[in-house]
This record gives structure tokens, C-alpha cells and sequence, in this order.
């Protein structure tokens, strides 16, 4: 373990340590993709520990306006760094600096990295990259991506800003017409980004051919003002995201070279011709379907995180009817119900971390061949990135969210490090495309597949089990209640929902309905089904990575661990089809069996995902377990307590408690 102790380590969690049924160490290196990146990460993990640059006070105690500043400061410093260290080519390495130097701060400058230069790759031409590229890369310029609009954030085709040609001077005009069409929430669009991947409206030639991207510079490269035309700002507090300036942008009437319009798949020509160069014109999405198959990760990473804070303090925390007189009271992690609580976002976690991993495999894998018209797979890959974010951030928020409460009060305070990381990862159920929208999405793919395979066309391979006939539901009594067995009734089940909600739709075609008014007929139940995929996609990777393991041991508690995944949705997912009392009951009693097997190594099974105390933040949920005396050292940095008579005694009890009026002070 890379963690600091500064103190003698709690010996109950020393206890806990000693459980362990197999070796945490090779788990690591199975998570982080071999030993070779664990050791990678372990040594930028004790460069930026060791660098005093990236040490301050608790950002809590900071406001707005300072957490920004800081921000700014740490995310620029990073990159300097980076340079210096020459691994700013090496995206495993600037991840996990980035992540370690500034753990609880949303970066001002991440949309740069995560959606513009992004961007420029997938949507610029070859001539193009060499323009902006490089530059982009050397953060000569910093960028941002404004797509979402005031009034239009999930209908991307409603969006209301114009790109307008003029063939004589050879210039977009972009403009927002309405109040409606602003810009409003690109991170660091507010103050810190000088560029922006705009998407709007092109007009030309008197007509109007859609969402396409252009580059703006909003801000003059020495000065940092706002440009004539340009009006930019911030969108104020969020419920989180302190440190970043979401922003809003008005252009009018900004003239930006013709040559500005990201032109991979479509062009307008210098006399106002338009080109459209690959049929699906989709493709100008495609920075989204790539953020979202991050999505699913980073929601793993926040449970491995909550989770890890949850169980260690479970561990520590006393509370209750000790079980004799004399003895102790009881550890949380003794009560069976809080097994159940903590293990299953265990389980949650580790399904969303495989299962993000063979996303990420299929983007990486079919991108090459988008980039180069090849579409085949893309329908595919946009379901599954769609579905499998809106499964990852709802788990995610929910399971942080769980492991919070998990920890009672101190779960509450800033201390624990827990609400900062449901506030990090809650705003990704909205952004990057709302998660009900997303479950449609897939939902509507999904239904094309029960057609395709009606007309026997063959199914992409995450598809190949639909088909246009119900299959026998497997039987879960009799023989033992394997993962195999399990995941095969979870597939069974999202068939059997999929043929129902796509009879029902049928019907309503047969009725004479409009593809789109019987489709709004069944989107309820088919968000259901689209989840149910999801998770059959989510269950079927985290089985095959616990087979892989090489360890006994491991490939043992993995496919434990995968057990209570699949049982638990089982369980949950019982009132969706028909499951009688008694396959009920045997899924009801496994769980609890599995809860007792695999309590000996929660410990173990959170600390695999070896995150030091810099990076959890955690007064609660620190490697040496001394929560008590943290918790009273964090509370006196309370700006609140700088004197012991606050001045507001002066101003107002004092006066309130000798009866004079407060309305006149
Ligand atoms: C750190 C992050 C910070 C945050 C940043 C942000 O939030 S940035 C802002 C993030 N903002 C958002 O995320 C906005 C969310 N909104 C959207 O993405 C879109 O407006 C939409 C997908 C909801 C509808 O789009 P629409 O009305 O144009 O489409 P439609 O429903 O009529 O379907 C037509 C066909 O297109 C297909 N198809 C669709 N998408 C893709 C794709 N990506 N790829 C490939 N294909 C795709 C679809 O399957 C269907 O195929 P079919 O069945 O005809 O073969
Ligand atoms: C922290 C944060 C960062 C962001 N960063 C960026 C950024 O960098 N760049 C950028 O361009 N945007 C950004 N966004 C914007 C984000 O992408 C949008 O908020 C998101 O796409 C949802 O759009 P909306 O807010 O307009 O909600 P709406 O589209 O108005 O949705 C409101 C509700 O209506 C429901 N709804 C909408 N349409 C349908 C439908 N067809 N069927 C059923 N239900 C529907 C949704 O499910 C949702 O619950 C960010 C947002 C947040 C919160």
C-alpha cells in the first residue's frame, strides 16, 4: 500500500486485514491491467504525495471563488508537470496524476482533455489536425465543448445558434438568435477556456443542413479578454463542481474563416456549397459516445472509493447491544444487513469496473473503422456506451449514496470525503445526455434487433441472444445456484421483457399507430428493458474476468462476489417476469450465505483497489482507521472557529438576548 500512516493503525482493522482468503496485491494488479501499471501508478502517486506544490488546507473550508482560483493553479501546474516529467503522451500516467494531484477537484480545464481535443480528432480533417491539434495538445490554447443551449440540452437537433456562410468575405457568422439558444453549462466556458468547439446550425445557401461543429475563439490569446461578439461567464453555484466555472456564451454575430468548420465528414465550399462526405450523419456525435463509455469507469471508481471509506469505517465503528455483558459492542460490519448494504455496492463496483473495460476494448476496437466510414458496428457500440452509462452513473450515485449513509452522521459531514463524491458523480446522470434519454436509446436499438432477428439478419455479438421467439425460463431449483446459471436466467429475462414490450409495440403498428406514438406507448417499460441488458452486459464481463483470473484464490472470490451481483438482481429484478416463491426463497437464502462467506474479505476486497489517503480524503476512512481524533482536528480548521466568540454574538444574540430590535441593525 502506497498510504502515509501517520498513526498506529486501529487494531481492529488490522484484524480485518489478516482475513483476507487471497493475495490483495495480485487483485491490484488484475484491476489496474498488470503489475506493470500498478507500479506505474504508485510512483505518480508518491510524486505528487511528495510534491509540496499540490498541498493546501481542506478545500471545504475554502469558498467559491477560492476553490476556483486553486483549481485553476493545481490543474495548469499538473500539465507543467506532466511536461517536465515527459508523460503527456502517456494517457495512463497524466490520468492517474491528474486524479491523485487534485482528487476532489473537477478540473476547469478537464473538458479540454476529455471532450476538445477529442474533438478535434475525431471531427477535424487531416489539414485541420495539423492546425489546431498539436496546439491544443502543447495547451497553447485551451478549449471547451458548447453544445447545450439554455433551452435545448437533449434534443441536440432543436438547438437554436446559427452558423450562417457568406461566400464573399468567406466567413461563418455564428449567432445566438434567442435567449433560449446560449449556451449554457460547458465546463470552463465561464472563465477559464480561450476556445470552444461550438455546435450549431449550418446555413447555406439559403438552407439549413443541421447540428455541425466550428471553432471559436472566444477569448484574445494575450490578454484573456472576451473577443467583440463574445459574451461568456459563469453559470453561478451547482449543487457541486465548485471548482469548475460552468459557463455561458452568447455570440453575436461572430465571423469566424470558413476553414473553422470541423470538415472530417461534411464541408462547405468556398462558394457556399455543400458536402456531405459519409452517409451517417451521426458520426458528428461521436465525442459523446466516446465520454460516455468513460462514464461507466468513473462510476466504478467513485463506488471503489465510497465503498472503501464505508468498509473500513464499518470495521472501526462500534454501535449497539453488546452480545453479552462485559463484551464489546458490536462492529457495524457484524450486522448482517450492513454486509448486505456494503457488499453488494462491492459487488455493484467491481461489475461496472469489467464491464468498463470491455467498453472501453469495443470503442477502442470499432473507432478505427468509423473514422473511416465503416459503420457496422457503431449502432452497437452507441446502444451499449448509451445503456451502459445510465446504468453505471444511477448505480454509482446510488451505491455512493448508500455508503454514505452507511456511515450515519459522519457520512453527512464534508469529513468523510462522501458527499463530495456523490457530488462528483451525480451530475453525470444528467450530462453527457440524460440517463432516461440514454435508456431509450438502447431501448430503441434494442427493439430493432427483435426485428432484424425476426428477418433472421445476423445481430451484433452483445446482441446475438435476442430473438424473435421466447426461449424456456432456465430452472433455478435443483442443482446448485451457479454464476453460469444465474446469468443465463438474467438473459433470459431481458429476452422475455424485450418480446413482450416488442409485441406490445407491434400491436400498435398493427393498429395503425405512428412508429414514433407507439414507441412513447411502451418507452417505460422499454427503459426496463434497456436495463436489463445492461446489467445481463454488466454480469457477463464481470464472470468472464473472474474466470480469467489466473489465482484460485482470486477466480474464488470474484465469482463469489459475481454471485451476489447476479443473485441480487435476480431478486430484485423478480417482479419484471415471472419467478415462483420457492426460486425466490433459494436466491433469498444464497444471499445470505454469501454475505457470511464473503464478509472475511470485504477489507481486502475494497483495498485491492488500493486508493491512498490522499486520494479518498476521508477523515473516516483513512488506512490507520483513527477516525475519533482526525474527526476533532478536521472540525477545529473550521474557519467558524477562529475565535471563540463569533462576531455574530456581538452583532446580534447579544442584542437579541437584552430585547432590542433587530431590524434596524
Ligand atoms: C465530463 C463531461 C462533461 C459533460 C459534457 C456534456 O454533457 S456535452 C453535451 C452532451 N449532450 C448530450 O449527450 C445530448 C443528448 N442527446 C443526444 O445525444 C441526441 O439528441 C439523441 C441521441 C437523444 C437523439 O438524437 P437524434 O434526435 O438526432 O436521433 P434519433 O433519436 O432520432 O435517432 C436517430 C438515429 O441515430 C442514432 N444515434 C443517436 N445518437 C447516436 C450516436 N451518438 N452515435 C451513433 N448513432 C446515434 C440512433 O440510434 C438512431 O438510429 P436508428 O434507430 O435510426 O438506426
Ligand atoms: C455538471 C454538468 C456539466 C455539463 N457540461 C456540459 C458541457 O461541457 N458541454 C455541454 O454542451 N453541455 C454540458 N452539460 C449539459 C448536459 O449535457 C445537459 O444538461 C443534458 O444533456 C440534459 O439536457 P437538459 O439539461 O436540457 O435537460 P432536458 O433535456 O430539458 O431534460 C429534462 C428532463 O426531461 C427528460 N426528457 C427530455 N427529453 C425526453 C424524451 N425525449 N423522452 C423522455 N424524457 C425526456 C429528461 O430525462 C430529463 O429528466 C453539462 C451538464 C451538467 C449538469
Amino acid at each position: 500500500m502506497t498510504n502515509p500512516v501517520v498513526q498506529k493503525v486501529n487494531p481492529m482493522l488490522t484484524e480485518e486485514r489478516a482475513k483476507a482468503s487471497f493475495p490483495v496485491e495480485e487483485l491490484t494488479y488484475i484491476l489496474d491491467g498488470g503489475k506493470f501499471n500498478t507500479e506505474k501508478r504508485r510512483e505518480i502517486e508518491e510524486l505528487v504525495t511528495k510534491d509540496p506544490n499540490f498541498e493546501h488546507p481542506p478545500i471545504q473550508f475554502m469558498t467559491r471563488e477560492q476553490q476556483y482560483s486553486l483549481a485553476v493553479k493545481k490543474a495548469l501546474l499538473v500539465q507543467q508537470r506532466l511536461k517536465e516529467l515527459d508523460m503527456l503522451d502517456d494517457p495512463y500516467a497524466s490520468y492517474f496524476f491528474r486524479r491523485i494531484a487534485m482528487p476532489r477537484e473537477v478540473s476547469p480545464i478537464g473538458l479540454h482533455w476529455v471532450m476538445f481535443v477529442p474533438t478535434l480528432m475525431g471531427q477535424c480533417s487531416d489539414e485541420q489536425r495539423e492546425r489546431w491539434l498539436q496546439r491544443a495538445l502543447n495547451y497553447e490554447i485551451i478549449g471547451t465543448y458548447a453544445q447545450t443551449e439554455m433551452g435545448h440540452g437533449t434534443f441536440l437537433r432543436g438547438i437554436e445558434t446559427t452558423a450562417t456562410y457568406d461566400p464573399s468575405s468567406q466567413q461563418f457568422v455564428l449567432h445566438s438568435p434567442t435567449t433560449t439558444s446560449i449556451k449554457w453549462w460547458p465546463g470552463g466556458l465561464g472563465k477559464t477556456c480561450n476556445y470552444a468547439v461550438v455546435v450549431a446550425q449550418l446555413h447555406t445557401q439559403g438552407r439549413c443542413h443541421g447540428v455541425h461543429m466550428f471553432l471559436v475563439q472566444l477569448r484574445d490569446e494575450s490578454t484573456h479578454r472576451s473577443l467583440p461578439g463574445v459574451v461568456c461567464g459563469d453559470i453561478g453555484p451547482k449543487m457541486g463542481y465548485h471548482t469548475i466555472d460552468n459557463g455561458f456564451l452568447q455570440l453575436n454575430s461572430v465571423r469566424i474563416p470558413r476553414e473553422n468548420m470541423l470538415m472530417r465528414n461534411a464541408e462547405v465550399q468556398p462558394d457556399g456549397t455543400y458536402i456531405r462526405r459519409v452517409s451517417n450523419e451521426k458520426l458528428t456525435y461521436g465525442t459523446m459516445v466516446f465520454v460516455r463509455s468513460l462514464i461507466v469507469s468513473d462510476a466504478a471508481r467513485g463506488i471503489s472509493e465510497a465503498a472503501t471509506i464505508a468498509v473500513r469505517y464499518a470495521c472501526v465503528r462500534r454501535q449497539g447491544e453488546p452480545s453479552s455483558p462485559g463484551a464489546p459492542e458490536p462492529r457495524l460490519l457484524d450486522y448482517p444487513v450492513h454486509q448486505y448494504r456494503l457488499l453488494t455496492c462491492v459487488a455493484n463496483c467491481y461489475g461496472l469496473w469489467f464491464a468498463s473495460e470491455v467498453l472501453r476494448d469495443l470503442y477502442f476496437t470499432v473507432q478505427p473503422d468509423v473514422l473511416e466510414g465503416r459503420t457496422e458496428r457503431l449502432p452497437e457500440t452507441h446502444a451499449l456506451s448509451a445503456g451502459l452509462k445510465a446504468v453505471g452513473s444511477n448505480r454509482g450515485a446510488a451505491c455512493v449514496e448508500e455508503c454514505r449513509r452507511c456511515c450515519g452522521g459522519f457520512g453527512f459531514s464534508e469529513a468523510s470525503g462522501l458527499p463530495k463524491i456523490y457530488n462528483d458523480i451525480n451530475p453525470a446522470c444528467t450530462y453527457e445526455g440524460e440517463n432516461t434519454v440514454m435508456l431509450l436509446q438502447t431501448g430503441r436499438h434494442l427493439l430493432k434487433c427483435v426485428e432484424r432477428a425476426r428477418r433472421g439478419e445476423q445481430l451484433a455479438p452483445s446482441d446475438a441472444y435476442i430473438r424473435s421467439r421466447p426461449t424456456p425460463q432456465p430452472k433455478l431449483a435443483g442443482g446448485p445456484l451457479t454464476a453460469d446459471l444465474l446469468l443465463g436466467w438474467l438473459r433470459w429475462r431481458s429476452l422475455s421483457m424485450l418480446l413482450e414490450v416488442s409485441g406490445r409495440f407491434n400491436s400498435f403498428i398493427e393498429q395503425r399507430q405512428a412508429w414514433a406514438d407507439a414507441f412513447q406507448a411502451v418507452s417505460r417499460r422499454l427503459t426496463r428493458c434497456a436495463e436489463a441488458h445492461c446489467i445481463l452486459y454488466v454480469g457477463q464481463a464481470f464472470l468472464d474476468s473472474a474466470k480469467a483470473a489466473e489465482n484460485p484464490k482470486i477466480c474464488g472470490v470474484l465469482t463469489s462476489l459475481c454471485r451476489l451481483f447476479l443473485l441480487n438482481e435476480v431478486v430484485s429484478g423478480a417482479g419484471d417476469v415471472q419467478l415462483s416463491r420457492s426460486d425466490l426463497a433459494r436466491c433469498q437464502d444464497a444471499i445470505d450465505s454469501l454475505l457470511t462467506e464473503l464478509r472475511p474479505n470485504a477489507v481486502a476486497l475494497v483495498e485491492a483497489f488500493d486508493l491512498p489517503d490522499r486520494m479518498l480524503c476521508s477523515v473516516i476512512g483513512r488506512y490507520d482507521g483513527q477516525v475519533y481524533e482526525a474527526m476533532l482536528q478536521w472540525a477545529r480548521q473550521s474557519p467558524l472557529n477562529a475565535t471563540d466568540v463569533h462576531e455574530s454574538y456581538e452583532l446580534y444574540t447579544r442584542q437579541f438576548l437584552a430585547g432590542r430590535s433587530l431590524a434596524k441593525l
